[in-house]
């Protein structure tokens, strides 16, 4: 792999901002019988939820395209500009047949087939992820973004940024990631996290994925990791924050909405149902065909029905569409085997001559029979052993624009976790779920009707525009965020507020009061008063302002009321009870470096018109904001390196227009993370606006909401555009915990 220093010229044809990385191409490239050749759309999920979030962004798409021994140059199709990535026959198999499909898939699916372990397939996985990372090196600008799909691609975000740690590296694992019980039997599982972790931002599709590879990164390598923040040490033991957090991937909603209403697509669907005898009950299941989607269990509980007469087969049909899928893996060749025997078995046990049990189709179909498929079914079955997230739930959920039909879907598809009203079933328990049948079977108009709403505004509340702008966000810290509270953060308050005892914090400047060129002269407007007001009437709930500010100043400026607790200095003084003094006791040895430190920062702030410094009881702040940014940046960087040279060993931050220096290590972290224990809170809501507020979303935890005002880079998962919009927020959470008592 180059490296930086001699990579000067991959610079010269690299062209994009944006590169995505995955498996596959959104087109296979394919001859058919009479010798055409042409590009086909290529299967599964990745690709249905990428191509919406490719064709609006400018980028180019590094990819297979489906088909061995065969390069291509780099075209355009259907408006995504995409790089081909060439496989030689060996590769196939033992790439991605072998290690991709034959290793990591089984193994990342709870071991549902046994997975094999072979040290060429190992080989050819290194090589192949370099071509890859070569492929998108050369694609991307300096500073680009480059995100990387899924299990197959796993070492790619390591090469990435040895080669080139300009870039902005993402990564997405579309599938489950497991226990570490079970990763841990990976023969090369200290690689595979290593090449996980150069990645900036991890995406899981569940929190309990996220979790497992947390604790999976904790037992190897031993890195602290504290809420979604993984602590990784670089060659020079510096520490680089990678997130590791669940981000629900999702489909484009509105596009099947759009769909589902076109009279012709409608029409299909009334003829589909006509072709198979309009029976009452139209059951669909509509998968890969692969063991992973628990077609057999479908089967088994569907000719048991048949058996018992639950069903009987003038009133009902399945219509499994099982499409072609890894189809030399020898493991996907059994299964086929299996499910067209069973299929033959139950078409001959129950079909009659003018009805058929099962109506079994080994294709893949376009979007808009799909659609009309989904509209046809009155039942959809979803019966994963394990599926990392299963949009085709989703789709069928888009699709009934009329509010009925009625989902069947297992709790282990990461789908579940969003779809709470369908019928939720574990298919491994073959009578519940032929309960779960009967009871979609039989489901009264009315609360089809009651869950489908429900439902189908989950999906488009989480569309995948959504699900990529949150990650994307997060990765680069851009996008626009409107006024207001946003849908997604006003469901996330309303589940808060139901949590048993909280503890908001809140940090001052920026958040509840706007910045002002006078750090004394900052003051909350009285919306801010009255919603923190209202939140100290509520049950179970205390609020704790948490500032870089020294206490002196922030009492002075917030004027909080006795009962709300106070953390200053970020972190060093704690106030945990109205009356109790605060001491911090420095130590003799400090207290000479803080006296240093203020006639170091005084000397080169005096003679700056502007310039001014602000001592604390265990640091002091140089601030620039009256300053040109050119000015404030060179007098902010002169401090640094004096203080540095001077008192080296000292605590270094960064703020909006300002450095400060403590001489005791704490951070709004630490603060948190006290005041989560003082409390005693079950779940904690932080709301903050600078770089020192990262350090307190970095110990939030599953269920705590981290909330970020303004733009830039952050590891919460929601913004506010302003701190305007905070007492909304706050408003909004005192009126849901009102609403609980
Ligand atoms: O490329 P193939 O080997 O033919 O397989 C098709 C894709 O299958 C997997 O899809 C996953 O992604 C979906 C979207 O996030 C998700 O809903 C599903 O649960 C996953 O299984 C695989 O992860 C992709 O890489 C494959 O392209
Ligand atoms: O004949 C078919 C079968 C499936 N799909 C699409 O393939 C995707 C399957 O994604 P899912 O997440 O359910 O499972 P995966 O195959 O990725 O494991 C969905 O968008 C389906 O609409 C399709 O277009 N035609």
């Amino acid at each position: 792999m180059t490296k930086p220093s001699d990579a000067e010229d991959l610079y010269l044809d690299a062209a994009f901002d944006f590169v995505v990385v995955s498996n596959r191409l959104p087109v296979d490239y394919v001859v058919d019988a009479e010798g055409t050749q042409g590009w086909r759309s290529s299967p599964g999920g990745l690709v249905t939820a990428l191509e919406p979030v490719m064709r609006e962004a400018d980028g180019a798409w590094v990819g297979w395209a489906g088909v061995a021994d065969r390069e291509f140059e780099p075209f355009e199709h259907d408006g995504i500009s995409l790089v081909p990535v060439p496989l030689s026959a060996a590769e196939v198999e033992e790439y991605y047949e072998g290690f991709s499909n034959d290793t990591l898939w089984p193994l990342y699916h709870d071991v549902i087939a046994p997975p094999s372990y072979h040290r060429e397939w190992w080989d050819a996985y290194v090589r192949v992820n370099r071509r890859f990372a070569e492929a998108a090196i050369r694609a991307a600008k300096r500073d680009a973004v480059v995100w990387v799909h899924d299990y197959q691609l796993q070492l790619v975000p390591r090469m990435l940024r040895e080669a080139r740690p300009d870039l902005v590296i993402g990564f997405f694992d579309h599938i489950p990631f497991p226990a570490y019980g079970i990763y841990s039997q990976l023969p090369w599982r200290r690689q595979v996290l290593d090449g996980l972790l150069g990645a900036d931002v991890i995406g899981f599709q569940r929190q309990a994925d996220a979790g497992n590879f947390a604790r999976a990164v904790r037992r190897v390598f031993g890195y602290a990791t504290r809420g979604s923040v993984i602590d990784v040490p670089d060659e020079s033991g510096e520490l680089r924050r990678v997130v590791a957090r669940r981000f629900p991937i999702s489909i484009d909603t509105a596009s099947f909405e759009e769909l589902a209403a076109r009279p012709e697509v409608r029409e299909r669907a009334r003829q589909i149902r006509e072709s198979l005898g309009n029976p009452k009950t139209i059951m669909l299941g509509v998968d890969r065909l692969d063991y992973t989607k628990g077609i057999r269990h479908r089967l088994k509980a569907y000719g048991e029905l048949l058996r018992e007469g639950r069903l009987e087969v003038e009133d009902a049909i399945l219509v499994q569409v099982a499409s072609p899928s890894r189809e030399r893996v020898e493991t996907y060749r059994q299964l086929r085997d299996e499910i067209e025997l069973m299929v033959g078995r139950l078409n001959g046990d129950y079909s009659t001559l003018g009805h058929q049990a099962i109506a079994y189709l080994h294709h893949g179909y376009p979007r808009e029979e799909m659609v009309a498929l989904y509209l046809a079914a009155d039942v959809m079955l979803v019966t994963a052993l394990r599926d990392g997230m299963n949009l085709v739930a989703k789709e069928y959920v888009a699709s009934r624009i009329d509010d009925d039909g009625a989902l069947v879907l297992s709790e282990f598809a990461g789908a579940s976790d969003e779809l709470r009203q369908a019928v939720l079933v574990n298919p491994h328990d073959i009578e519940g779920l032929k309960d779960a049948i009967v009871e979609a079977v039989h489901m009264p108009r009315k609360e089809q009707s009651r869950r489908m709403r429900a439902l189908r505004r989950r999906v488009r509340d989480n569309d995948v525009a959504n699900w990529s702008a949150s990650y994307l966000e997060t990765l680069t810290g851009s996008g626009t965020i409107r006024p207001g509270l946003s849908e997604q953060l006003s469901a996330v308050i309303d589940r808060f507020a139901g949590e048993e005892r909280l503890l908001v914090a809140l940090d001052f400047d920026g958040t509840l009061a706007p910045h002002v060129d006078d750090p004394e002269a900052a003051r909350a407007p009285k919306a801010v008063h009255r919603a923190i007001g209202r939140l100290l009437a509520s049950d179970d709930l205390r609020v704790a302002l948490v500032s870089g500010r020294s206490l002196e100043s922030l009492r002075h400026v917030a004027r909080p009321p006795g009962e709300v607790l106070l953390s200053g200095s970020h972190g060093v003084e704690l106030q945990l009870d109205a009356d109790a003094p605060v001491t911090i006791d420095l130590l003799d040895g400090e207290a000479a470096e803080l006296a240093r430190l203020l006639e170091l920062l005084g000397g080169l702030a005096d003679p700056v018109e502007g310039a001014f410094v602000e001592p604390k009881p265990a640091g002091a702040a140089l601030h620039t904001r009256l300053l040109s940014a050119g000015e404030g940046a060179v007098l902010q960087r002169t401090a640094r390196e004096l203080v540095e040279a001077e008192l080296p060993g000292l605590t270094v931050r960064g703020g909006k227009n300002v450095i400060e220096f403590a001489v005791r290590t704490a951070s709004k972290g630490d603060a948190v993370v006290r005041l989560r224990q003082h409390t005693g809170a079950s779940a904690v809501m932080y709301v903050g606006d600078d770089v020192t507020d990262e350090d307190a979303f970095a110990v939030l935890e599953d269920g705590d909401v981290g909330v970020k005002v303004g733009q830039g880079k952050s590891l919460a998962g929601f913004r506010l555009r302003s701190p305007d919009d905070v007492p909304a927020l706050l408003e909004r959470l005192a009126e849901a915990r009102g609403a609980r008592s």
